[in-house]
C-alpha cells in the first residue's frame, strides 16, 4: 500500500497541523502538478503514484525519509533553495558560521523556516548515512550526554576534557540543553564565560541552548543539532544539561552514553539529584578528587559503587562504573575518555548501541507527534476557551477529572 492511502484516515490530523502556507503545508504530486488533497478528497487511483514532499507537523521527519534528497528541493523558491544549498555545503566542508546559522534555523520558531530546516536537515541525514554506509555501517559519531548539578564541576571538565580530545586529533561540538532557560528566559548554561580555551579552538564548537520555549522545544532543537554538527565533521558531541530537572531525561533518549558527574559532596548537597539519573548513568564521574577532597571523593565514589550495585542492569554488556578525576591536577580524565571508548566498543559490537540510536528515533518520533497534537488539542476553536473553565470546575470538585477530560476531548472529535 503507498504511503499516501496509508496516511488517508489520519489526512485531518495532518491538515490540522497546517503551517499558514497552504503550498507547502503537504504537497502531493501527481505527474508534474502539485495537487494538494483535502480531508474529504479519497485517494484516487492517480495518487497512487504519488510522493510526499512537504510536510509540516510531528510526522514530517518520519515521511519524508520515504522520498530522496531531490524530493525535498521542490516547492522552495529559488531563492530559498539557494540558501539551502548554502548552508548543506558550508556545514559538510566543515564551516563553523554554516554550522551555526544552520543549529539557528533548527531553533527558529518561524513557520518558514521551520520547513527549510526540515529540508536542510533531510539532506544533512542523506549525507550522512551515506558516509556510514562507507564505513560499513557503524557509526562515526559518539555522543554523550554530561549531567551534574551546579557546581559540580562540569564546565571545568569539559574545558580539560575538550582540550585533551582536539589534542588527539578529534573534532568536538558541545550542546547545552538548560532548563532554566525555559522558566526563567535566563540561560543557567549560557550566559556565563565557560570553557575560554576550548571556545578558541578550532576543533571544538560549543553551542549555549535557545533562551527560550519550552522544554520540549529546546530539545528538539537539540536533537536536531546533534544532527547538524555531526553532518558538519564533529565526531565527538558533547550534551551537556543541569541535572536538577527534566532534561536529563531527555537527552538521556538522544545520547549512546549518559555520565552523572557529582561533586565531593554530602548528602544534603546531592538531594536535587534525582534517584532516577543515577539510575541512566553509564558512567558516574566524581569530580575536584584533589588536596583536601580526596579523602570525601574516595568516600562517595565507594557509596556510588555500592549504590549501582543494587540497580537494575540497563545493558547486557556494560555495568556502570564510578570514576574519580580532578580538573585541576588532570589525574583520572584520560580514564574517562577509556571508559568511554570501552563503552563503545563492547556495546557496539553486542549490536546494543545501534538498537539504542533505532530506539531513540522511534521515541523521539512520538515525542514529536505527542506536543503536537497536545499543542493541537489545546489551542483548537473547540477547545482553547473550555479547557480554563473545566480546569476551573476540576479544581472545585464540580467535576471529576475523567468527566471533565470526557467533555473536552467529546468537543474536540466532534470537530474533525
Ligand atoms: N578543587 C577543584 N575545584 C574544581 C575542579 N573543577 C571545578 N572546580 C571548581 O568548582 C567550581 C564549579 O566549577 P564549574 O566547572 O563552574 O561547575 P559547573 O558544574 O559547570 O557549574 P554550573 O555552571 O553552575 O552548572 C569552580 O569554582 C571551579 O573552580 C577540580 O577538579 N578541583
Amino acid at each position: 500500500m503507498s504511503l499516501p492511502t496509508l496516511l488517508h484516515p489520519y489526512q485531518h490530523l495532518l491538515n490540522s497541523l497546517r503551517v499558514p502556507s497552504p503550498r507547502l503545508h503537504c504537497i502531493l504530486h501527481s505527474g508534474r502538478h502539485p495537487v494538494s488533497r483535502t480531508p474529504s478528497a479519497p485517494p484516487s487511483p492517480g495518487h497512487q503514484r504519488t510522493k510526499w514532499v512537504l510536510l509540516s507537523g510531528g510526522l514530517r521527519r518520519a515521511l519524508c525519509a520515504q522520498a530522496t534528497s531531490k524530493d525535498h528541493t521542490e516547492g522552495l523558491s529559488d531563492k530559498e533553495q539557494r540558501f539551502v544549498d548554502k548552508l548543506y555545503t558550508g556545514l559538510v566542508r566543515g564551516q563553523r558560521a554554516c554550522l551555526a546559522e544552520a543549529i539557528t534555523l533548527v531553533e527558529s520558531t518561524h513557520a518558514r523556516k521551520k520547513e527549510l530546516a526540515q529540508v536542510l536537515l533531510q539532506r544533512v541525514l542523506a549525507h550522512h548515512r551515506e558516509q556510514e554506509r562507507l564505513n560499513q555501517g557503524k557509526p562515526l559519531t559518539f555522543r554523550v550526554g554530561l549531567s551534574g548539578p551546579p557546581g559540580a564541576g562540569k564546565s571545568t571538565f569539559i574545558e580539560y576534557f575538550g582540550k585533551m580530545l582536539t589534542d588527539r586529533g578529534h573534532r568536538l561540538s558541545v550542546l547545552a540543553v538548560d532548563p532554566s532557560s525555559c522558566t526563567s528566559g535566563g540561560s543557567l548554561l549560557g550566559d556565563k564565560t565557560r570553557m575560554t580555551e576550548l571556545s578558541r579552538d578550532r576543533n571544538a564548537y560549543i553551542r549555549p541552548s535557545p533562551t527560550s520555549g519550552t522544554l520540549g522545544g529546546v530539545t528538539r532543537t537539540t536533537n536536531e543539532a546533534i544532527l547538524l554538527c555531526e553532518g558538519g565533521g564533529y565526531d565527538i558531541i558533547l550534551i551537556e544539561t543541569v541535572g536538577v530537572g527534566q532534561s536529563e531525561f531527555a537527552v538521556a533518549d538522544m545520547v549512546d552514553m549518559f555520565v552523572l558527574l557529582l561533586p565531593p559532596a554530602g548528602g544534603d548537597e546531592l538531594q536535587g539529584i534525582k534517584r532516577g539519573i543515577v539510575e541512566m548513568a553509564d558512567l558516574v564521574v566524581i569530580t575536584k578528587s584533589d588536596g583536601d577532597l580526596v579523602v570525601p571523593a574516595c568516600r562517595i565514589q565507594a557509596e556510588y559503587v555500592s549504590a549501582l550495585k543494587l540497580l537494575r542492569r540497563r545493558s547486557e554488556v556494560w555495568r556502570p562504573k564510578v570514576l574519580r578525576i580532578s580538573a585541576r591536577t588532570g589525574e583520572g580524565i584520560s580514564e574517562v575518555w577509556d571508559a568511554m571508548r570501552e563503552f563503545q566498543d563492547v556495546m557496539l559490537a553486542s549490536g546494543e548501541l545501534t538498537t539504542k540510536r533505532q530506539k531513540q528515533q522511534k521515541v523521539w518520533m512520538w515525542n514529536l507527534i505527542q506536543e503536537n497534537i497536545l499543542h493541537l488539542f489545546k489551542t483548537h476553536p473547540s477547545t482553547r476557551e473550555q479547557i480554563p473553565l473545566m480546569e476551573r470546575k476540576v479544581l472545585s470538585a464540580a467535576l471529576s477529572p475523567g468527566l471533565a477530560a470526557d467533555l473536552l476531548l467529546k468537543a474536540f472529535k466532534s470537530k474533525h
